[in-house]
């Protein structure tokens, strides 16, 4: 089978368990291509867990995982993969030309004209170093960073948690449409759920460490006629799982 043909991600039975206790039980689930897909649950539901065995940074303690097709290993993120939390690690010294020239040297892959035109709509100066940009430009300068890759799969893990609300909606909608025409898979995990609502396609949800839903979020929604929006349909379901 073609690398192509995989899933972006398929997770079989997996599980994570931390010296406290799991913070991931027997999840199955498919991430499909070419989806936005919103990963919400409340607070410790294990959603930056889930992201943390898709990056490879933390290994399974039971099932399995793989990103189109390979087993993520210590080793680094596969290279069809980016992630942008809301730490953003970026160096403050570097100007974003800099940053632009790390990218490019950490990724084989590496589209600097498609960069440097993401930094450029956003009306970020080159020459200004990161630490003295805004939090809105900073986000600007990652994403730049993160689609710079050419990545296949972007993970968005609260990543527009410290931007005001016309920073996010920004953010948010050049993000959409970049991926949308490239093609991109997205796993956005955000626990603003209106903001979700006209951008994701597909829907995981996580209470206690167990996937409660997941599936297209039109089918959910025809399947649940009670909730008529991805919000009251997620928030209905956090309540149950928090409660069960
Ligand atoms: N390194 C760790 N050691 C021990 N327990 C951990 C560790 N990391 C996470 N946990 C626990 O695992 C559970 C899931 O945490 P996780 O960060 O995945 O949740 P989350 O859904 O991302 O939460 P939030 O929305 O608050 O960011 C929590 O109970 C958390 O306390």
């Amino acid at each position: 089978m073609s690398q192509r043909e995989h899933p972006p991600v398929l997770a079989e039975e997996l599980g994570k368990r931390y010296s406290r206790g799991w913070a991931l039980r027997d999840c199955t689930l498919e991430v499909p291509a070419g989806r936005i897909v919103a990963l919400v649950g409340p607070n410790g539901a294990g959603k930056s867990t889930l992201m943390g065995m898709i990056t490879g940074l933390l290994r399974p303690t039971t099932g399995r995982i793989s990103v189109f097709g390979d087993e993520p290993s210590g080793g680094g993120m596969h290279r069809s993969v980016a992630f942008l939390t809301q730490a953003k690690p970026l160096y403050p010294q570097f100007t974003v030309t800099e940053t632009l020239r790390y990218g490019r040297n950490a990724n084989p892959g590496w589209d600097q004209a498609y960069a440097e035109e993401l930094v450029e709509k956003a009306q970020v100066p080159f020459a200004a170093r990161v630490g003295t940009l805004s939090g809105g430009q900073r986000t600007r300068v990652a994403l730049a960073l993160a689609l710079g890759k050419r990545p296949r799969l972007l993970m968005l893990d609260e990543p527009l948690a410290d931007l005001d609300p016309l920073a996010r909606e920004t953010v948010l909608r050049t993000l959409v449409r970049e991926c949308r025409t490239q093609g991109i898979t997205v796993l956005l995990s955000s626990h603003v759920l209106a903001e979700l609502e006209d951008v994701c396609d597909h829907l995981v949800l996580l209470t206690e460490g167990r996937v409660r839903l997941a599936g297209d979020v039109s089918e959910l929604l025809r399947a649940y006629p009670e909730h008529r929006t991805l919000s009251q349909l997620a928030l209905a379901h956090m309540r149950m799982g928090v409660a069960a």
